[in-house]
């Protein structure tokens, strides 16, 4: 079974069709990249999964279990976390106090706890695992800085952080890449290479050379349809996709 799968997902925007009847299939523990030009419907598809948008048709199933009215916050109950394109970091926040915001999930009182007040047992518990989450990702020692400190290549390293910190099954991650350098990708490439082996992760991209250095599969959308999907190698020699991508350069 798969762990997610998105069946003949049709977006309607008004007139403008932005996805028609697109499936894709995601297993445990593979890269899934959503690829295509400008316009073709990968962040529309990334919000139907996230519960931000409601199909027009079509379903999302997770684990076999078909999502009926799902909205952003029952993703983290799902075993899903996402980043977002840009950071959504809380600016008067610590960094360790954003990534324990994605720490809650695994608090039994949760945000109730949180207002409440919870015990110091579980209060410690969290913090432990937010400082294990940022210095997996090589930025616990700025814990107790503001976001708006550091460089945005670090701080897109606490959005992912705040992310991993509720050890999901599968990681959306929206245009990673975009803002990094180009060592700051290949490090990406390196961070996502070294997730827990049976964590999917499913991300939309732009850089090429990322998508094909770290994804096991594509889906490339052209014009809300898919056009392609498979191997990187097998995608690169699709000629649907080098005309996508030539006619839309064009
Ligand atoms: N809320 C909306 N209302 C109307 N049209 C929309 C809306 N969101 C997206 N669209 C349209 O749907 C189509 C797909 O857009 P989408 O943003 O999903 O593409 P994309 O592949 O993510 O593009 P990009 O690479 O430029 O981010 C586009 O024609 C876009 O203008």
């Amino acid at each position: 079974m798969s762990l997610l799968a998105v069946t003949d997902v049709t977006v309607r925007f008004g007139g403008l069709t932005a996805l028609a009847e697109v499936s894709v299939l995601v297993e445990p523990g593979t890269v899934h990249g959503i690829i295509g030009p400008n316009g073709a419907g990968k962040t529309t598809l990334f919000n139907v999964i996230c519960g931000f948008t409601r199909p027009t048709s079509g379903s999302v199933a997770v684990r076999g279990k078909r999502l009926r009215e799902h909205r952003p916050h029952h993703l983290a109950g799902l075993g899903i976390a996402r980043t977002l394109q840009g950071l959504g970091l809380f600016a008067h926040q610590s960094v360790l106090d954003n990534v324990l915001i994605g720490a809650d999930r695994h608090s039994s009182a949760g945000v109730l706890g949180a207002l409440l007040g919870r015990g110091a047992k579980q209060e410690a518990a969290l913090r432990e695992r937010a400082m294990a989450a940022l210095a997996s990702l090589g930025v616990d020692k700025h814990a107790h800085t503001l976001p708006a400190a550091l460089p945005y290549g670090l701080r897109k390293r606490v959005a992912l952080a705040r992310a991993l910190v509720s050890d999901p099954d599968l990681l959306l991650l929206d245009e990673p890449a975009a803002g990094l350098s180009e060592s700051e990708r290949d490090e990406l490439v390196g961070l996502i290479g070294g997730l827990r082996p049976e964590m999917a992760v499913v991300l939309v991209e732009h850089h090429m050379d990322l998508v094909m250095s770290v994804c096991e599969q594509i889906t490339v959308l052209n014009f809300g349809r898919v056009i392609a999907t498979g191997s990187p190698a097998a995608v690169q020699a699709d000629p649907d996709v080098a005309e996508a991508y030539l006619g839309a350069a064009s």
